[in-house]
């Protein structure tokens, strides 16, 4: 079964004007792998003006979106604003919003849920703790966090799932090849078993952190890795290698 490889952009709170005209530029310039779903995630602010300035192979993301479609929720965005601006793509449950807010499971399926009924596409992104990992839990928080978007999720289609290690985010310390396709291995095991097996063959499965030029081909190359989700080395002009990983 093959599966779009997907490489998103996630500029967290960097970017100016100034900078995103360069991001542009070397978007523009590529060239990209015409076989690669791009993505960037955005600051909400720029998201109509980078929206308007990018070349029309290269789609839009918020990072983040509330679970309901307006209200008195000074500071949140919904949804539906996205989508009105012209955006297709939110990231959501990204570990930053867990970690730095305090976002939990339930908020973040709730998030996702409402992103997907308002017609949006969404990267979904979990990963475990280093002290996580050094207990032995890396499955068991996986699944937890899988388990509750499945809870919710009933249709897949508009879903990409990005496992993200804490520890490897923006942090310089990769997971190894070997590391990242058995967590995505692991996960495709327990969709078929509590999802279906169609979702466990079709769901792209992304990895980030701290993936860049000198090491994402080899992570490219793993059966069950489809694509990465990309932080610091999104913002420079080597993002187009890593676009271009599987050529
Ligand atoms: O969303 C992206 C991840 O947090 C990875 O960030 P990083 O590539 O800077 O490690």
């Amino acid at each position: 079964m093959s599966r779009k490889f997907f490489v998103g952009g996630n500029w967290k709170m960097n970017g100016d004007k100034a900078q995103i005209e360069q991001i542009v530029q070397f978007l523009k310039t590529g060239p990209l792998d015409p076989a690669v779903e791009v993505v960037v995630g955005v600051p909400a602010v720029y998201l109509e003006h980078v929206k308007n300035i990018l070349p029309s192979n290269v789609k839009v993301s918020a990072q983040n979106s509330y679970k309901v479609p307006k209200g008195a929720f000074t500071g949140e965005i919904s949804p539906a604003q996205i989508k009105d601006v012209g955006a297709d793509w939110v990231i959501l449950g990204h570990s930053e919003r867990r970690n730095v807010f305090g976002e939990n499971d339930v908020l973040i399926a709730e998030k996702t849920i409402h992103a997907l009924e308002t017609g949006l596409s969404v990267i979904a992104c979990i990963g475990e703790k280093l002290e996580e990992r050094e207990a032995g839990q890396t499955e068991a928080v996986v699944y937890q966090q899988t388990k509750a978007l499945a809870d919710k999720i009933t249709d897949w289609s508009n879903v990409v799932l990005a496992y993200e290690p804490v520890w490897a985010i923006g942090t310089g310390k990769t997971a190894t090849p070997q590391q990242a396709q058995e967590v995505h291995k692991q996960l495709r095991e327990w969709l078929k078993a509590n999802v279906s097996e169609k979702v466990a063959q079709t769901l792209r499965i992304i990895y980030g952190g701290s993936v860049t030029a000198a090491n994402c081909k080899e992570l490219a190359k793993e059966p069950d890795i489809d694509g990465f989700l990309v932080g610091g080395a999104s913002l420079k002009p080597e993002f187009v290698e890593i676009v271009n990983a599987r050529q």
